[in-house]
C-alpha cells in the first residue's frame, strides 16, 4: 500500500509539527482540529517555522508555498473520506482518543491506517474502538517534531506485520529514525523519561533546591539540552500528569505516583510555554 493522502487529527504542537514534516516530505496532507481558529493557529506555526527555513537558505519562498499548498484545513472528520493514513494528535485522553478512532473506522477508507501519536495510552484499547485492530497503530513523534530525529512505533496486540511496514516506511520518508516498540504503559520513551521529570518535580516540592538549580544540574551536570522543569513546561503540565497517570494505573505501582505539586499547577491551568505559564513564566 502507498501513502499519499495524509490525515492529523488535532493542530496544536504536536499535530502542526506532523502535518509540516509530513507536507515538506510530498504528502498531502489535511489537517483537522475542532475549529477553524485551532487549525489556523497550527498553520500559522507552520507558516512560521517555513519562514525560518527561507531564511536560513534551507528552502525557497516557492519551495515553502508549495509546502503550505499541500496541506488543507480541515474542521470535520469526514474529510477522512479519501485518505490513505490518519496520525491523530489530539489530547492525551483514551475517551477522547476512542470516539475520534471509533468515528474514524466508519469514515476512513477499507485500506486507510489509522496511527495515533498518544505518548503513553494503550494503542491495544484504542484500536478496540475500531473495526480494524490489524489497523491501529502507534506513532509517537518527539516535540519539536520538525527537530528531533525519533518516531516511536508501537505495534498494538492485533497491529499487522503488514501495517507496520508501511508506516516504518513512511516515517523514513519523513526523514526520521524509526524505532519498533511494543505496547506497554509509556512505551519506552515515556516510562524513562516521564518519572525523571516527576521527581524533577518532587525535588521542588520538597524544597530540595530551586526550579533553577534543579535545571542547572541536569543541565550542567548530565548534559541534558533543557532542565526536566523546563521540558516540562515544553511538553505541557496537562500531558505530563496524563502520562503519569497511564504510567499509575496501568503498573499498579506506587513508585509512578504524580506528584502532587504538578496536580496543582495543572488545576491552576499552568500547563507551561502553551499557556504562559507553568515552572517558569513566558511572554
Ligand atoms: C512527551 C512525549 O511524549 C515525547 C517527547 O516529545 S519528550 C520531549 C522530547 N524533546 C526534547 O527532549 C527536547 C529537548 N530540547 C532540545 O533538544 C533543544 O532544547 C531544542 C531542539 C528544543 C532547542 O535547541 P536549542 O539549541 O536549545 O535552541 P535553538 O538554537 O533555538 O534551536 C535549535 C534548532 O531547533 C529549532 N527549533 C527549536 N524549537 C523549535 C520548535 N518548537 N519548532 C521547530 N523548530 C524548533 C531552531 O529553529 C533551531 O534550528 P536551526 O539551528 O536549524 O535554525
Ligand atoms: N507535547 C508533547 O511534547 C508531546 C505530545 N504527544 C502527544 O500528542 C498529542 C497532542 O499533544 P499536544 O500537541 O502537545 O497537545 P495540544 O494541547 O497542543 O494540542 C491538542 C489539539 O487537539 C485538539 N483536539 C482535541 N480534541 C479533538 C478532537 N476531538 N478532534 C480534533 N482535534 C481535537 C485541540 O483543540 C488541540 O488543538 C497527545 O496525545 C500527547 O500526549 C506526543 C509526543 C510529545
Amino acid at each position: 500500500m502507498k501513502v499519499e493522502k495524509v490525515m492529523v487529527v488535532g493542530a496544536g504542537q504536536m499535530g502542526s509539527g506532523i502535518a509540516q514534516v509530513c507536507a515538506q516530505a510530498g504528502y498531502i496532507v489535511l489537517l483537522n482540529d475542532l475549529k477553524p481558529e485551532f487549525v489556523e493557529r497550527g498553520l500559522g506555526v507552520i507558516n512560521k517555522n517555513l519562514s525560518r527555513n527561507v531564511e536560513k537558505g534551507r528552502m525557497t519562498e516557492e519551495q515553502k508555498q508549495a509546502v503550505l499548498d499541500r496541506i488543507t484545513v480541515s474542521t470535520d472528520l469526514q474529510d477522512a473520506a479519501e485518505v490513505d493514513l490518519v496520525i491523530e494528535a489530539a489530547v492525551e485522553n483514551m475517551e477522547v482518543k476512542s470516539n475520534i478512532f471509533a468515528q474514524l473506522d466508519k469514515i476512513a477508507p477499507a485500506h486507510a491506517i489509522l496511527a495515533s501519536n498518544t505518548s503513553s495510552l494503550p494503542i491495544t484499547e484504542i484500536a478496540a474502538a475500531t473495526n480494524r485492530p490489524d489497523k491501529v497503530i502507534g506513532m509517537h513523534f518527539m516535540n519539536p517534531v520538525p527537530v528531533m530525529k525519533l518516531v516511536e512505533i508501537i505495534r498494538g496486540l492485533a497491529t499487522s506485520d503488514e501495517v507496520y511496514q508501511v508506516i516504518e516506511d513512511m516515517t523514513k520518508s519523513l526523514s526520521k529514525v524509526p524505532v519498533e516498540v511494543n505496547d506497554f504503559p509509556g512505551f519506552v520513551s515515556n516510562r524513562v523519561l516521564m518519572p525523571m521529570i516527576n521527581e524533577a518535580i518532587y525535588t521542588l516540592y520538597e524544597g530540595v533546591a530551586t526550579k533553577e538549580a534543579i535545571d542547572e544540574v541536569m543541565k550542567l551536570g548530565m548534559n541534558h539540552p533543557m532542565g526536566p522543569l523546563t521540558l516540562a513546561d515544553f511538553i505541557g503540565l496537562d500531558t505530563c500528569l496524563y502520562i503519569m497517570e497511564t504510567l499509575h494505573e496501568g503498573f499498579g505501582d506506587d513508585k509512578y505516583r504524580p506528584c502532587p505539586l504538578l496536580r496543582k499547577y495543572v488545576k491552576a491551568g499552568w500547563l507551561g510555554r502553551k499557556t504562559g505559564r507553568g515552572f517558569y513564566v513566558y511572554e
